[in-house]
């Protein structure tokens, strides 16, 4: 099994070039069941999900034309098997994107409940809710979706919660739907609003995305061509507050500023100068860093995907936070691990406090979840000598090149069999 061995304390100089985003290419590739035309994606992240992602679409009955690096050209012309299995749906929740798709394209879709994962719960009962109101016959079986209509129908659908993959399954399969669908208490992340520009681009008649009402209008057909897909907000945040923690003055080139302005508000209160352009972030840290108290929520609040890097940033901090998780109930996994690096923190139901030291030492540590590993790459980098982080495939499902691209800036950080 593949570790990363890290030697911490340098400084991080340079440039980074920032990767389209998982959470938004995900989706996109989705999307493309929607048409039967040819359709192209670029800055698609190479990633172990993406990769996971395309195996999911070809079992459908995708023909992936073209799949170079940074391009996917992809043709729906034939499904056969509109079906998503639980080996699938386990490895990658983002499977469960498909049933919408499926279901408005041809009427009927199988897929499998992905039920919890490491970080928690993982319901899908808002995507469920809203397709009944759409008029699908839903049966739930052998931990299965089966899910059939004859043409979906609009509805106006208020959502319990806000749920990012539930607006994303219900924005796509309103779009081939006879008449208006709204949806209401919907999420108003940028990775929404990416995906709805990409089915816009395809034909489908959307307003509203970003904010938390979107009113879609069905087409009868949606037609092909290509989208490029955002850059990474959380790779972006990761290597920003890998920079915060360690010290030194890092570009990142290819992001969008305007993705993160919670995340760069908490990482100019921790202390790091911080200069934006139209599509770079520089960011400059020549102290130790301050501690930031923060809590996790629907965008536009503090993701939950950017909270175990900044608790690496507040375990070396000159004073106490306090970081509270709202949206996962297990996404704490990270504080046992950084705790073998002498880290002080204590966690009382869903809010960790983090007494900051001067220092953290290297040990090995194992990596339980995507963020997590994230979250250990910067204690590592921050520690003081040797740290070696197991089970590293959780990180490839999410980072391209996370250690080439680090290495780059001066950190000493090597793969390792
Ligand atoms: C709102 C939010 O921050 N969502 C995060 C969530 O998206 P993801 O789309 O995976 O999760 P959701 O946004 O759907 O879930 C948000 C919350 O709603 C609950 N829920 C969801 C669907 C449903 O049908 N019923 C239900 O109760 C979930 O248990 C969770 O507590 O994880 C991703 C990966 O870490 C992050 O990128 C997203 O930012
Ligand atoms: C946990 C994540 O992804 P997923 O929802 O695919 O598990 C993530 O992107 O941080």
């Amino acid at each position: 099994m593949q570790k990363l061995v890290i030697h911490g304390g340098s400084k991080l100089h340079g440039e980074i070039s920032i990767s389209g985003a998982k959470n938004a290419a995900l989706p996109v590739l989705c999307a493309s069941l929607l048409t039967a035309e040819p359709f192209a994606i670029q800055n698609i992240p190479h990633l172990r999900d993406v990769t996971t992602m395309l195996a999911l679409l070809e079992q459908i009955g995708v023909r992936i034309l073209t799949n170079e690096p940074g391009t996917t050209e992809l043709s729906a012309a034939n499904i056969t098997n509109p079906t998503a299995s639980y080996d699938m749906v386990k490895t990658m929740r983002a499977a469960i994107l498909v049933l919408g798709p499926l279901l408005a394209r041809t009427g009927q879709a199988h897929i499998s409940l992905p039920g919890g994962c490491a970080i928690g719960m993982r319901p899908v009962d808002q995507h469920i809710k809203g397709l009944q109101a759409m008029g699908a016959e839903i049966n739930i079986e052998q931990g299965y979706i089966l899910a059939q209509v004859g043409r979906l129908s609009g509805a106006r659908i208020a959502m319990d919660v806000v749920t990012v993959t539930g607006t994303e399954n219900l924005m796509m399969a309103a779009t081939l739907a006879s008449g208006t669908t709204i949806l209401e208490n919907a999420a108003r992340e940028p990775e929404v609003i990416d995906l709805a520009n990409c089915l816009i681009g395809m034909g489908a008649k959307i307003e509203g995305a970003g904010n938390d009402i979107i009113i879609i209008e069905g087409v009868d057909r949606l037609h092909g061509g290509s989208h490029v897909v955002m850059p990474d907000r959380i790779e972006t945040g990761t290597f920003l507050t890998a920079v915060a923690a360690c010290g030194g003055d890092v570009t990142l080139i290819g992001t969008r500023a305007d993705t993160l302005d919670v995340v760069l508000g908490k990482l100019a209160e921790a202390g790091a100068d911080i200069d934006i352009g139209g599509d770079w972030i520089r960011l400059c840290m020549q102290q130790r860093p301050q501690p930031v108290s923060l809590r996790t929520a629907p965008y536009p609040a503090f993701p939950t995907d950017m909270q175990a890097q900044f608790m690496a940033l507040n375990s070396i901090a000159g004073g106490t936070s306090i970081m509270t998780e709202t949206i996962f109930e297990n996404r704490f996994m990270h504080v046992q691990e950084l705790t073998r690096l002498n880290a002080d923190i204590q966690v009382e139901g869903n809010t960790a406090i983090v007494h900051g030291i001067p220092q953290l030492d290297g040990a090995s540590v194992m990596a339980t979840d995507l963020r997590a590993s994230a979250c250990l790459i910067i204690a590592g980098l921050i520690a003081q000598g040797e740290t070696i982080v197991d089970r590293i495939y959780h990180l490839d499902r999410g980072y391209e090149q996370i250690e080439q691209k680090l290495a780059q800036v001066g950190a000493h950080i090597k793969r390792i069999n």
